[in-house]
């Protein structure tokens, strides 16, 4: 059984370490964190290898950004592996005909379907609009508020940014805001943060599925169940009010829906057999495709902003040459706009290589093949789970030399003046199937960073920068460690 399960599944299969009965690859388990052990793997077998994770069958691995884009440009690549169908079953209506409910984790038509009314739908509420700047400013302009108080006393960065991005999302999929004291919005950002933590705890619980079985408490099943009963509640509460509304105004609201909730009841109600819209299922994957979009959209985004605090606070020169271009663009009393970012160069170079270094979501989502694929002398069976590993492409020292250093102005040309733009940094995946929320999070990056440098500044707690603790915590997702800042007045 172990031979079959480690040896290749044919000759010109890519090549890896050889895993142990039950465990896989064990160096996924002993390394500091799975990067180095996949690192040390391509070391020796080449960007295009495969590694057995836990018991699981040979999962291939790439770290080649040619690769990459040839392998992601179409469909071919863009099914989730069907393994994770336990998963899914339980909190996703999953079943192993038709695959999961919603956007992140569906199959086939269904995604495309799911996916293209998503992107359209977010665009007609915001996405790419000054209707969406308007609603990030306004979050923004909550947020200083809030930071004004904190003025010169240390602050622990934990979650400070979490309520403003997710905010954002709910305005763009409810149609309201809440305030960010209220106590919903506290709840359900409580939530979400747990449940991606305790994906990323739960690292055994992903090697060892059956483990829930045996030990469902220790293990943090039980955790992500209620975890997830208690956001389904939140959701559905937030379905049933719309709901109730759209029944009593329907052709009011499909003639002008208010929001994304809005929008997808038309859609279930206009839709006929063979749609992944119609009837009930349509209203499951309204809920999963919420729970998708808040699950992807929060953390992701505000981990972001809080790597970027962490990197302003270890180089107070980079700040200070935000700060400087900021003031120089935009002067101090207007609002920041998207308009803004063509004349600021540098600002967007420190958030392309903050991106860059961090790596947010170092694996991003997996992938399996819907047919066999050929990479150059390779061959990818249909079925094979696939990894793409944007931390190998965005590490690449032929790309970006010495690529441990903090260095923005490899995103500058050589006068320093101009923002270059790298194909190969690629923090939001690839291809078909990469980032769906991309122009939100670009968008909410730059008018955060730029607005928060317009008015403070942050400092260290210690006298000493080099003391500064820059180890990210792996898991799904690379999060600073905890840290905290002092905030000042730009003077
Ligand atoms: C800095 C912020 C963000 C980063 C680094 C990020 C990164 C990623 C990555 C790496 C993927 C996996 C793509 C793949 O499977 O190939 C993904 C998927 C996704 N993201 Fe983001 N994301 C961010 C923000 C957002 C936001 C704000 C939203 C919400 C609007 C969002 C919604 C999604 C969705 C729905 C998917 C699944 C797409 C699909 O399966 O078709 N993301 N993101």
């Amino acid at each position: 059984w172990w031979k079959k399960s480690v040896r290749l599944p044919s000759a010109n299969f890519p090549n890896g370490p050889i895993g142990l009965p039950l465990f896989g690859y064990l160096s996924i388990l002993t390394e500091k964190n799975i990067l180095v052990a996949l690192d040390k793997a391509h070391d020796q077998y080449g960007e295009v290898m495969s590694v057995n994770i836990g018991p699981g069958p040979r999962t291939v691995v790439t770290g080649d950004y040619q690769v990459l884009k040839e392998v992601f440009k179409d469909d071919k690549a863009t099914p989730r592996p069907a393994d994770q169908m336990w998963f899914h079953k339980e909190f996703r209506f999953g079943d192993d005909a038709t695959g999961a409910r919603g956007i992140l984790f569906s199959q086939g038509e269904e995604w495309h379907e799911q996916r293209r009314f998503a992107l359209r739908r977010l665009r007609d509420f915001g996405l790419g609009k000054s209707s969406m700047e308007e609603l990030i400013q306004e979050e923004i302009q909550q947020l200083c508020a809030l930071l004004e108080k904190e003025v010169n006393h240390p602050l622990k960065m934990d979650l400070i940014y979490n309520l403003s991005v997710v905010n954002a999302l709910w305005t763009l999929i409810t149609g309201s805001r809440l305030p960010l004291h209220d106590p919903h919005i506290k709840e359900l950002v409580h939530k979400i943060d747990e449940l991606v933590k305790e994906r990323g705890t739960g690292k055994l619980l992903l090697i060892f599925p059956w483990l829930r079985h045996l030990i469902p408490e220790r293990i943090g099943w039980s955790k992500q169940k209620r975890i997830f009963a208690n956001l389904f509640a939140f959701l559905d509460k937030v379905i049933e009010e719309h709901r109730e509304h759209f029944a009593r105004n329907k052709e009011v609201v499909k003639e002008s829906p208010n929001d994304f909730i809005d929008a997808y009841l038309a859609k279930v109600d206009d839709s006929s057999p063979g749609s992944s819209f119609y009837g009930e299922q349509g209203l499951k994957s309204l809920k999963i495709a919420l729970l998708d979009l808040l699950l992807a959209g929060m953390e992701t985004t505000s981990t972001a902003l809080s790597w970027i605090t962490l990197y302003m606070i270890r180089y107070p020169e980079v700040q200070a040459k935000v700060q400087n271009e900021v003031l120089t663009q935009v002067g101090r009393s207007r609002l920041v706009s998207l308009e803004d970012r063509a004349n600021m160069p540098y600002t967007e170079a420190v958030i392309q290589e903050v991106m860059r270094i961090s790596c947010n979501v170092p694996l991003s989502v997996l992938h399996s093949a819907q047919a066999d694929i050929h990479v150059g002398s390779h061959r990818i069976p249909r079925g094979t789970s696939i990894i793409q590993n944007l931390h190998r492409v965005m590490s690449n020292p032929r790309i970006f030399a010495e690529p441990a250093k903090f260095r923005p102005d490899r995103f500058l040309d050589s006068e320093g003046k101009c923002y270059v733009k790298n194909d190969h940094n690629i923090p939001f995946s690839i291809g078909r199937r990469d980032c769906l929320g991309k122009s939100l999070a670009r968008a909410e990056l730059f008018l955060f960073f730029s607005t928060i440098m317009q008015r403070f500044s942050f400092e260290s707690v210690h006298a000493d920068l080099s003391k500064i603790n820059m180890e990210p915590i792996v898991n799904f997702a690379q999060t600073p460690p905890p840290f905290e800042v002092i905030i000042k007045r730009l003077k």
